[in-house]
This record gives structure tokens, C-alpha cells and sequence, in this order.
């Protein structure tokens, strides 16, 4: 039997002072992934602090060539946001196909970047769109922030303040979902960014999680379009086997979650 102590934090400031007193503490944005783990006991921690009603830390910064969404900003308010609809059609996309409504209600993009699921859907957009991480210590980009299966260069008492991410000239996202939980099976974002490169990142796919595919994204640099996809074999290299599907499955489905990709950026 433990028992873990709830504090709800007001300011960025505060929560650092809370976790900074607790022996194994933890911060808490949407719930849904720490209520979870802690009801399989997976994790006890001995606080919990809750940020989602920190109001720094919600709501979404449309400026010039930017986005910023703040951390603890529900996915339910990013799917309803006009700029997000408006600049990055591609991350409101994403979003409708997370989770189920409980889980878009309270869920956080924080949350989840902070978690780095292998199958979730924000760490595909944060690696394709380049985007930047901002915390209270500092500003990570986005190839330096997701270091493996539920790793990311996070430090003990990090908080993600924001993700801010570049407006792109072209991006889309696909995703095969796994009907019973809605992860993706395999999702792919692709991204063609005002300054010409093109990114692509696969979730689901990877034993190391989140990655880019460059294969994909040499083929789309010499003809942005689905079919310059046709011909391209994805290597079921490090893919991950599992009951849902194998390597080599996964490894089209990087092709086909692609292509279909391309087409919705246009
Ligand atoms: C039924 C179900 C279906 C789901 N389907 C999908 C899906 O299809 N796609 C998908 O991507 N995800 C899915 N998820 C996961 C969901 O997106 C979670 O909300 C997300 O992974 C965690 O975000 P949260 O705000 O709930 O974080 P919490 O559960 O509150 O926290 C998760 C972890 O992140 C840390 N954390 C939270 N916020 C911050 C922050 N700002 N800075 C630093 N650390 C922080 C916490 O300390 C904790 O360790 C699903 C979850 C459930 C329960």
C-alpha cells in the first residue's frame, strides 16, 4: 500500500518548487497516461503536481511564420483552434484521429511529447515540422529531443512550456490506426518546409520509436507527389514485430501511410 500526495500548481515556478521537495515526484498534465501506469502500479510516485490549470502553459501563439502551442494546451482545444485549422491543417488532422473524445478533452500535447509513446501521434509532427521544444531551462530542437523508446533529452524537473512549430509550405499526416486504442499501427507526417527540405517521421514503426525515413524523403525531394512514392521499398530494418503486425508489414505501411500523406498536403 503507498500513498501519493496531489498539489495544484498556479505558476511554471511553483510546480519546479513542489517537485523539487518530493522524494519521487511527478508532474501531471491530462492524466492519461500517468493515471493509467499508476493504476497498474508501474509508477508510485510520492506527488503528484498538477500543471494543467497553470495558466502560462495553455493556450496556442500564432506569429508571422510560427506556431506556438503551450504545454498543457488539451487537444480538444487545439483541434478547435482556427490558426491551427488555418496554418497547419495538417496538425489539426493529427489530432482528430488521436485517441477517442474522453482522451481529446484531457489529453495534452505536452503530455504526450513529454511521454514519447512509440505509437503516438505529436512526436511524428514535432520531428517532420523541425519544431522546437521550449522548457523552463532551455530550447530543444526537435532532433535532439527524442532519444528512444519513452526517452527524450528531458532533465529531472524539465517542464515543456511550449512547441513551437515552423509553418510549413506543405504538410500532411496518415496514420493506420489500431481500432481498439486508436495508436497508430504505423502514422506517417510528411513536411515540405519553407526553406525547401523535406522531413518525413514514422510512429509506430520503430523499435527505437519516432524516427525520419530518408529514403521517403529523397524520393520526395526529387518529385513531391505520391507516385514518386510507387517504387520505394522501405527497409523492415529495427520495425517492430508484434501480434498486430510484422517488420514487413510496417514497412509498407511507411510507404502507403506516405503516399497517402502527400496527397492530403496537396
Ligand atoms: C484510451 C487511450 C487512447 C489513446 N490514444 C492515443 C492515440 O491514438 N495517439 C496518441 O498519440 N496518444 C494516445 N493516447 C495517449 C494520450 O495522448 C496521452 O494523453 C498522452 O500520452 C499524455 O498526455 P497527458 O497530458 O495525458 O499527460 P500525463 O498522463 O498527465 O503525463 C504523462 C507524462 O508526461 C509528463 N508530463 C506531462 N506534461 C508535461 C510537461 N509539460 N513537461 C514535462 N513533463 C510532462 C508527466 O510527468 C508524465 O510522466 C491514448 C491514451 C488513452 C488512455
Amino acid at each position: 500500500m503507498y500513498s501519493t500526495n496531489y498539489h495544484r500548481a498556479s505558476s511554471v515556478d511553483e510546480a519546479v518548487a513542489l517537485f523539487g521537495k518530493g522524494s519521487d515526484p511527478k508532474f501531471l498534465a491530462g492524466g492519461h497516461t500517468l493515471l493509467p501506469v499508476m493504476k497498474q502500479r508501474l509508477t508510485a510516485p510520492s506527488d503528484v503536481i498538477d500543471i494543467a490549470k497553470i495558466p502560462g502553459l495553455i493556450g496556442i501563439e500564432a506569429s508571422g511564420d510560427s506556431l506556438t502551442i503551450k504545454a498543457a494546451t488539451t487537444y480538444y482545444d487545439i483541434l478547435s483552434n482556427a490558426d491551427v485549422k488555418r496554418m497547419i491543417p495538417a496538425i489539426a488532422h493529427l489530432t482528430s484521429v488521436l485517441g477517442d473524445p474522453a482522451v481529446r478533452y484531457r489529453g495534452t500535447i505536452g503530455g504526450s511529447v513529454a511521454t514519447n509513446d512509440p505509437a503516438a501521434d505529436y512526436p511524428a509532427a514535432v520531428l517532420a515540422l523541425n519544431a522546437t521544444v521550449k522548457t523552463n531551462k532551455r530550447e530543444i530542437p526537435a532532433d535532439q529531443f527524442f532519444k528512444g523508446l519513452f526517452m527524450t533529452a528531458l532533465e529531472d524537473n524539465e517542464i515543456i512550456t511550449a512547441i513551437s512549430f515552423p509553418v510549413p509550405e506543405k504538410a500532411g499526416y496518415s496514420k493506420m490506426r489500431n481500432p481498439a486504442s486508436r495508436f497508430a499501427l504505423t502514422g506517417v507526417f510528411v513536411a515540405k518546409l519553407k526553406s525547401g527540405e523535406i522531413r518525413v517521421a514514422a510512429t509506430g514503426a520503430s523499435q527505437n520509436g519516432v524516427m525520419r525515413v530518408p529514403v521517403i524523403e529523397e524520393a520526395l525531394k526529387a518529385n513531391w507527389s505520391a507516385s514518386a512514392l510507387d517504387g520505394v521499398k522501405v527497409s523492415d530494418d529495427g520495425l517492430i514485430e508484434d501480434i498486430h503486425g510484422t517488420s514487413d508489414y510496417r514497412a509498407n505501411l511507411i510507404k502507403v501511410m506516405a503516399q497517402r500523406a502527400v496527397d492530403s498536403a496537396g
